[in-house]
C-alpha cells in the first residue's frame, strides 16, 4: 500500500467517543499542511459513480454542444471553457472544465447596484446531456452539507462557538464547481494543468481519478495528493485564513499535466460565504491567537473581506473574455 502523503481524517469520529481528539488532528492537519483527504463523509458511493460518469460523458460530448454552453454567454461566469481558456496569474491553464454554482435567478441590476450582484444567475445545462443537471446538483447539495459539517467541526476545534459561520454561509452560500478535463501534453510543452494558486473560498472538497497531478506546496517543496478512492481532498481558502488570521493556513497548490496520451477528471467544489457577507475576524482564545500571524500578504492579490467584491475580482481575472464581453465598465473605470 502507498503511504499516503497528506493525512487522513476520517469525519464519522465526530460523533464518537474521541471527538476531541479528531478536532485537534483536524486543527492541526489545516494549520499545518492545509490539504488533507477526508473519509467517512457519508456522501454514497452510488452518487459519486454517477456523477463522475456524467462528467466524463460531457467532455465526450461533440464539440458543438459544449460550445453551445460555452461561458462567454453567461455574464455570471456559469459554463464550458475550452483549455487555455482560464488564467491563472495570466498565463492559460490546460484544462477544458464545466463551472456550474448555485442555481440561482439572476439579481435586478438596477442603478447603483453593487458589481458582486452580477454574479448570481442561473447555470447554463447542456441541452444533448440532460442527466447531467440532476447529478451535479445533487452532488453540489450533497458537499454543501459536508462542507457546512466541517465548518462547524473548525469552528469548535477553533474554541469558537459551533454556529459561528452560520452567519455568513446560511441559506445562499456561494456554491461553486468545475468539472476539469486535463488533457496529457508533451514534456516539451508547458505542463501548466492550472497553475499554483490558492483556492478564494472557504472550503474546497475535491474528488480525482487515479492519474494523479495535484500537488500542495509544502515546507520541502511540492507533495503529491496521490489519489484514494472514496477520499475527498479537502483545503483551506483564502476566506477561513482570512477569518482565523492566518492561523488556518490557504495552501498554494497546482496541476502537472498528465503525460501525452493520458487525461485526468477531476471534480472539485468550493464552499464559499455568502456573496453579500463580510469575513469575520475570530476572537481566537490567547493560546491559538499567538499563532494566527495574520494571513500571508500577496500584493498580486490583495484579499477583501467583502465577499462579493472579493469573489468578483477573480472571476474576472481568471475569465478576462467573459470580463471584457459583460463587465469592461469594472476593468476600466471612466476617466473624469
Ligand atoms: O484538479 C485539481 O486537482 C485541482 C483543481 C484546482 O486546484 C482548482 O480548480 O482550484
Ligand atoms: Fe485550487
Amino acid at each position: 500500500m502507498t503511504k499516503a502523503s497528506l493525512p487522513v481524517l476520517d469525519l464519522s469520529r465526530i460523533d464518537g467517543p474521541d471527538r476531541a481528539q479528531f478536532l485537534v488532528e483536524l486543527r492541526d492537519a489545516a494549520r499545518n499542511v492545509g490539504f488533507f483527504y477526508l473519509v467517512g463523509h457519508g456522501v454514497p458511493a452510488e452518487l459519486e459513480a454517477e456523477v463522475r460518469r456524467e462528467a466524463n460523458a460531457f467532455f465526450a460530448l461533440p464539440e458543438k454542444d459544449k460550445l453551445a454552453v460555452e461561458m462567454i454567454n453567461s455574464p455570471h461566469f456559469r459554463g464550458y471553457n475550452r483549455a487555455g481558456r482560464e488564467l491563472t496569474r495570466g498565463a492559460p491553464d490546460w484544462r477544458e472544465q464545466f463551472d456550474v454554482h448555485a442555481e440561482r435567478e439572476a439579481l435586478p441590476q438596477t442603478p447603483g447596484a453593487a458589481p458582486w450582484t452580477r454574479l448570481q444567475g442561473p447555470n447554463q445545462w447542456p441541452e444533448a446531456q440532460p442527466a447531467l443537471r440532476p447529478a451535479l446538483l445533487a452532488w453540489q447539495a450533497q458537499l454543501t452539507a459536508v462542507a457546512i459539517r466541517l465548518l462547524s467541526a473548525f469552528a469548535e476545534a477553533l474554541e469558537q462557538p459551533k454556529d459561528t459561520f452560520d452567519e455568513i454561509t446560511r441559506d445562499k452560500p456561494n456554491q461553486s464547481m468545475k468539472i476539469i478535463r486535463y488533457p496529457g501534453r508533451k514534456t516539451v510543452e508547458s505542463d501548466q494543468g492550472v497553475g499554483a494558486h490558492k483556492d478564494s473560498g472557504l472550503l474546497t472538497l475535491l474528488i480525482q481519478d487515479a492519474i494523479g497531478g495535484l500537488q500542495v506546496q509544502g515546507e520541502n517543496g511540492w507533495i503529491d495528493a496521490t489519489p484514494i478512492p472514496g477520499a475527498f481532498v479537502v483545503n483551506i481558502g483564502e476566506l477561513l485564513e482570512l477569518a482565523s488570521n492566518g492561523y488556518l493556513k490557504a495552501t498554494i497548490h497546482r496541476v502537472v499535466s498528465p503525460p501525452e496520451g493520458r487525461d485526468r477528471l477531476s471534480i472539485a467544489f468550493f464552499l464559499g460565504a455568502r456573496l453579500d457577507a463580510e469575513v469575520p475576524l475570530l476572537a481566537l482564545p490567547p493560546h491559538l491567537a499567538a499563532e494566527a500571524t495574520g494571513p500571508t500578504a500577496d500584493p498580486q492579490n490583495p484579499l477583501f473581506r467583502n465577499v462579493g467584491e472579493n469573489y468578483l475580482k477573480g472571476r474576472l481575472r481568471s475569465h478576462t473574455d467573459v470580463a471584457e464581453r459583460y463587465h469592461s465598465d469594472l476593468l476600466a473605470p471612466a476617466r473624469a
